[in-house]
């Protein structure tokens, strides 16, 4: 038995959740796995994996290979195995239990969303279950004719009544099961992407300093498992259902027919019920024990498949590295499963030897009553087909309240995350900005990430002006991208004051602020820029998703990010996919996707313009056109916040400031930073002049600035760059 279905079936993601048919180390583990021992024995191997706990979850089991490839286990982030207790808990009394709530849930997310599509399967259910009650008293009503004294012609006569009930009702449940499987196929995609959109929703509205926060995006991520378990509960509770229906059709009319048949019926179940939980804990377990295998296992195939690693594969030959530690981990894993086949055929040959043994003093007592007159032969026919219908039934049950009982658990996942994702929510509302923003002006500003052990900003002061490059520079790790963060609205300030004003003097602070209307001001090209899977068309128009696509904008953005003639000369133009292996893909270079990006965040067109590295890609040429435009942008009333480590474009914006260590240690126009001896900009910018040689010759002329809005500023001609790389 299988306490979930494998991911073909489901369509779900490799992931924790569905490790795949691993088998655990020692089977003794799932023997007491009852109780809290053996939850504290899983939940420890996941956190301290305590020594003693080691030889029973497999932990001491480490392939040579995984040593050596990923210096011990390859282990799962905590966040996606925090169900491993529960489910390693499971009872039919665990299960019965919560039973009731699972198809609450269940019933209230369907009436949310598609009321007659509920009602239709809630009423075939029904139905199938009346249906089912019929049938078992038409086939006694049968048997009654045919065991009864009289010449065979006439017994079957007057059976005909009776058969064609059976024949009715046999009709009847096949039109009901028809009818439940349309109306649970139409509310099962509509509850799923009900609770998708919900979640979707939700954390896209999260503020970027919440997800920083290690426990908050824990639970972001593992709500994301259980976006489909409503679809799930859906169906194991429609089918959990129907054979509940049945069962208790099935044992009203044998507890009417006679009161012995129904504790008969649950002694020839019950072994097989016991069977098929056992087995269902026993995978349970064992899938949690070697799910890091597993993972380990995936993780090394991806590998060998994965373009950008397709040339060290053949060169270095990891590919063979990688086959040999695949095959000897692959081989662990073998031996497993056969130790777990093992387990479960014994388990299969006590549940029905125990089963058997039930049926066998059954039919024994079934017999003494039928030889004793305690029971019409007609009733003892009847009751054998009820038997045996219903001990297939509880098995399923069983199966079925398995797997409901996990999906409950991880749709809990996904509504707890909905829930944390408002707590942490970008509020809805706010102060209007002022109607014609001129400045953002930073005042002593601090920052600290989550989890940080020093802020990231201290202390920062600085202004931001419509038609200006803002240039800010710094050594890696300074704060220059964390300020662009706070500038485009998504970070908060924790100290200090971020002021969106006009040249009239309103302001409203970034906290006070609508928050939806200083993104609409705010244009971004971020260093890791998303690279969508799309159409090179969307790429560019996806700027601004709030607006219906214009061609004729995304053209002119093309053209002034210089990517215009690439994209039109595609076979597919802008229909083009932007990314190898689909039809109509293409293979873009970095240079081109910075164009690309660059394209983006042009056809945004917001009065703030933040870029990051936007020319680490590009040829000589490109990059000065790159910054050319960004000139122009400034000259056309656009506020230019530039990160870049590329001084020679700096050394023409109208401010430059300068970060160090998250404070801002130097401000000011180039020339005048220059003149600063032992500054910061000032060595950084010779350094990086003398690569090209040119502070080499005290009076030599200087040629080291691109061509840019303003003339060039001088190379200082005062000797050795201080830090020569
Ligand atoms: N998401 C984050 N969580 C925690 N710390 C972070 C995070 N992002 C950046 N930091 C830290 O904040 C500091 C400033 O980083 P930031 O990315 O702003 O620097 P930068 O000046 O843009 O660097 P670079 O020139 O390398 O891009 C660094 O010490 C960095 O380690």
């Amino acid at each position: 038995m299988s306490l979930r279905r494998p991911a073909s079936q489901t369509g779900r993601k490799t992931c924790v959740r569905n490790p795949g048919g691993v088998v655990e180390p020692d089977d003794t583990a799932t023997d007491h796995s009852e109780g809290s021992d053996v939850d504290n024995t899983t939940t420890g191997r996941h956190r301290d994996a305590p020594q003693d706990t080691k030889a029973a979850t497999g932990e001491g089991r480490i392939s040579d290979a995984e040593r050596e490839l990923y210096g011990g286990r390859l282990r799962y982030d905590q966040s996606y195995v925090r169900h491993e207790g529960p489910l390693t808990r499971l009872s039919f009394g665990h299960m019965a239990a919560a039973l009731p709530r699972m198809m609450g849930m269940v019933l209230r997310t369907g009436w949310e969303t598609d009321r007659r599509a509920l009602g239709g399967v809630v009423v075939a259910q029904l139905g199938q279950g009346v249906t089912a009650a019929w049938g078992l008293v038409a086939v006694n009503s049968v048997l009654t004719r045919l065991f009864a004294e009289g010449p065979t012609a006439d017994k079957l006569r007057d059976a005909l009544p009776s058969l064609v009930v059976l024949a009715v009702t046999a009709v009847g449940a096949a039109l009901l099961s028809a009818w439940s499987t349309a109306m649970s196929g139409r509310l099962e995609p509509q509850v799923e992407r009900a609770v998708s959109a919900r979640y979707y929703a939700a954390v896209t509205r999260v503020e970027v300093a919440a997800t920083e926060r290690p426990e908050v995006q824990r639970v972001l991520e593992a709500g994301r498992f259980g976006t489909d378990s409503a679809r799930g509960m859906l169906r194991q509770s429609v089918g959990v259902g129907n054979v509940l229906i049945g069962m208790v059709a099935a044992a009203v009319v044998l507890a009417s027919l006679h009161p012995v048949l129904l504790p008969m019926l649950l002694a020839i179940a019950l072994p097989k019920g016991w069977g098929a939980i056992r087995s269902a804990r026993r995978e349970y377990v064992s899938r949690l024990h070697w799910v890091d295998h597993r993972r380990a296992i995936a993780s090394l195939l991806a590998y060998l498949t994965r373009p950008h690693a397709a040339a060290e594969i053949r060169v270095h030959a990891a590919g063979t590295k990688l086959l040999g530690s695949y095959e000897e981990m692959s081989r662990q894993t073998e031996a497993e499963q056969r130790r777990l086949a093992r387990a479960q055929a014994s388990t299969d040959l006590v549940a029905g030897a125990l089963a058997g043994l039930a049926s066998l003093a059954c039919y024994g007592l079934l017999w003494w009553l039928l030889a004793s007159g305690g029971l019409p032969l007609a009733v003892g026919g009847t009751a054998v087909i009820a038997i045996r219908t219903s001990t297939t039934r509880l098995t399923s049950l069983v199966q079925q309240v398995n797997r409901l009982y996990e999906e409950l658990l991880f749709l809990t996942d996904t509504e707890t995350a909905i829930e944390l994702a408002a707590e942490h929510a970008i509020p809805p509302t706010g102060a209007a900005l002022p109607s014609a923003v001129d400045r953002v002006r930073v005042e002593d500003l601090s920052f600290t990430y989550p989890g940080a052990t020093s802020p990231a900003l201290k202390g920062v002061s600085l202004s931001v002006r419509r038609g200006e490059v803002t240039a800010l520079v710094g050594a890696n790790g300074s704060g220059k991208t964390t300020l662009t963060k706070v500038l485009a609205g998504l970070m908060v300030p924790t100290e200090g004051s971020v002021w969106w004003e006009d040249a009239k003097g309103a302001r409203v602070q970034l906290r006070d602020a609508d928050r939806a209307q200083v993104f609409a001001a705010v244009g971004l090209l971020a260093q890791d820029f998303p690279r969508w899977e799309m159409t090179a068309a969307a790429n560019v128009a996806i700027g601004a998703g709030d607006r219906v696509r214009n061609m004729d904008h995304v053209k002119k953005a093309a053209r002034a990010a210089d990517v215009l003639t690439l994209i039109d000369s595609l076979p597919h133009g802008w229909n083009s996919i932007v990314f190898k292996g689909y039809e109509r893909g293409v293979q873009l270079s970095g240079g081109q996707w910075q164009k690309l990006g660059t394209a983006r965040s042009l056809y945004r067109d917001a009065p703030f313009l933040l870029v990051d590295e936007p020319t680490s890609a590009l040829d000589p040429h490109a990059e000065i056109a790159a910054f050319e435009g960004l000139w122009s942008l400034a000259e056309r009333g656009h506020a230019v916040v530039l990160v870049t480590h590329r001084l020679a474009a700096t050394a023409n914006a109208d401010r430059i400031y300068v970060l160090d260590q998250g404070r801002v240690a130097e401000e000011g126009t180039h020339e005048a930073l220059m003149t600063d001896r032992d500054g910061i900009y000032r060595r950084m910018f010779t350094a990086q002049a003398a690569q090209y040689g040119l502070t080499a010759t005290p009076g030599t002329p200087s040629t080291t600035v691109p061509a840019a809005r303003r003339p060039s500023p001088p190379v200082p001609k005062d000797g050795q760059a201080p830090h020569r790389p």
